[in-house]
């Protein structure tokens, strides 16, 4: 018998904030924490390691289905796993973000990694982050939030996140990049990127990031109070 575990999902383009917010979400309530967009991520390592066509559905999918991936906690960080090799530092490149959003596109891919999703899902709760996670994964879900902020906006806040981290970016080539994977992931035929009907939509261009969590959070609790 299945018990029934509440869900949060937040959806929303790269750089909304997403990762920050439901990383505070799940340490707060002590719920568990499905970053999806990870899973797109390994899935695109995968194909690059096994020079699989990052287009060729048909060798996509069995690749989806028997990803060899694990998700090891370790503090504030997650380190991962595929097929025994740590790909943890190769996952959060920008060059992955767009290669998984191109396998994200296909359908029977994006069907293929469903159930993976799902069984995340255990009490006492689960707080799901992604793009599709309101409106396809977990479409039940008790709290649904759709994160959202101008593209200049998340272009500046990646490019600090990679200065911070040594990295030396160009602000054009980000906001580029970033509006091509908007655009692929809003426009494709399934789960296209978008707002779950019953989702609380925050913009958050202007807000900072306390400012974001005390609405989630004031949000959460209406919500969860009144199940
Ligand atoms: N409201 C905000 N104001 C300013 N910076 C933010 C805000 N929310 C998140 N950030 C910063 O922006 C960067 C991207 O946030 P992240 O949570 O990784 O976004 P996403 O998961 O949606 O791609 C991080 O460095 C984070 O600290
Ligand atoms: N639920 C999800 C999560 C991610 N994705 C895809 O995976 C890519 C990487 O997702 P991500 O959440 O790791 O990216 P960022 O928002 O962190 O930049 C996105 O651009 C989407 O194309 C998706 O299609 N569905």
């Amino acid at each position: 018998m299945s018990t029934h575990a509440p869900v949060i999902t937040v959806d929303g383009p790269s750089g909304a904030g997403k990762g920050t917010l439901c990383m505070l979400l799940a340490d707060k309530l002590g719920w568990k924490l499905l970053d999806s967009g990870a899973i797109y991520r390994v899935l695109a390592l995968a194909a690059l390691h096994h020079g699989v066509d990052l287009e060729s559905e048909d060798a996509l999918v069995p690749l989806a289905a028997h990803l060899d991936v694990q998700f090891i906690a370790e503090g504030e960080l997650v380190k991962v796993i595929l097929e025994g090799e740590d790909v943890s530092g190769e996952l959060r490149k920008e060059e992955t973000g767009m290669a998984a959003s191109k396998v994200a596109a296909l359908p029977r891919v994006r069907e293929a990694l469903l159930r993976r999703q799902r069984a995340f899902s255990e009490a006492p709760g689960l707080v799901a982050d992604g793009r599709d996670m309101g409106t396809v994964v977990f479409p039940q879900a008790e709290v649904k939030i759709f994160l959202d902020a101008s593209a200049e906006e998340r272009a500046n806040r990646r490019m600090k996140q990679l200065q911070q981290k040594g990295l030396d970016v160009n602000f054009d080539h980000l906001l580029k990049e970033i509006q091509e994977r908007d655009y692929r992931d809003r426009n494709r035929a399934v789960a296209p990127l978008r707002p779950a009907a019953d989702a609380l939509v925050l913009d958050s261009t202007e807000m900072s990031i306390d400012q974001v969590i005390e609405l989630a959070l004031a949000h959460i609790e209406t919500k969860l109070s009144a199940e």
